[in-house]
């Protein structure tokens, strides 16, 4: 038997019920009956929000199964010509034509700190999500330097985290390399470090897969 509803009040709009928070606010619930509940616990100020996990291991991003998001960081200027870029590149080549056009309509400086999420492409190869975090200007000895692109990549982690929130067909996972630690020479302990302290309503897991 169905249970009869009980709860009389009406919807609350969101931008009405919650002026001010935080970017790390978010929400991978799909379930319709769910919503108050989660605006309702969205008005707490001092609602604690899960922490996002991590696990490492060693492995290769692509062997990610089907509808995994894969997540890498990126330059500004629309090359992904070194490093797990360049795999990329040759495993995706539509989504590489994808983030090119995306770089080409905008300056560095609008991309930097933001993440672009490529769905998977059809008649690809592999059915992987992707996500391109704009962590500094440039490549090479243009890079930005290791304090800019920490700062970059989280920003650029929380605007990944708010597209992801807003996706009606999410990512089944999410995987990632060991960002800014190759070619962008950022000990990847600071970068984890900063991973770790960002939230996600609901909890989100993502799998750290690295071939050292
Ligand atoms: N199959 C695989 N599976 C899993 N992990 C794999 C892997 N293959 C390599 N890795 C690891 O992937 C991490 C990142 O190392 P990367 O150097 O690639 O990237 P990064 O984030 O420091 O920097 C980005 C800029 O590097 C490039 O450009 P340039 O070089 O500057 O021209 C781009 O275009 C960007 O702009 C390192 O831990 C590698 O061990």
């Amino acid at each position: 038997m169905p249970k009869p509803k009980t709860s009389q009040k009406q919807p609350i709009k969101a931008s009405k019920f919650t002026p001010t928070k935080k970017k790390q606010i978010f929400q991978t619930s799909t379930d319709p009956e769910s919503e108050d509940e989660v605006e309702e616990a969205d008005s707490s100020e001092d609602e604690v929000l899960p922490k996002i996990t991590l696990t490492e291991r060693k492995g290769d991003l692509f062997a990610a199964p089907p509808n995994t998001l894969l997540v890498h960081a990126c330059n500004c200027v629309g090359s992904w010509n070194a490093g797990i870029a360049l795999a990329f590149q040759k495993n995706y080549p539509q989504a590489y034509a994808v983030y090119q056009a995306h770089c080409a309509s905008r300056t560095p400086n609008s991309l930097l700190s933001t993440c672009l999420i490529i769905p998977p492409q059809s008649g690809a190869q592999y059915r992987h999500w992707i996500a391109c975090l704009f962590t500094s200007r440039k490549y090479g000895r243009g890079k930005d330097s290791k304090e800019a692109i920490l700062d970059s990549t989280d920003s650029a982690l929380q605007d990944m985290l708010e597209q992801f929130e807003e996706l009606k067909k999410k990512p089944k996972g999410v995987w990632m390399c060991k960002i800014n630690s190759g070619s962008f020479k950022v000990p990847w302990m600071q970068t984890k470090k900063l991973i770790e302290a960002l939230t996600f309503k609901g909890g989100l897991h993502i799998e750290i897969v690295d071939p050292k």
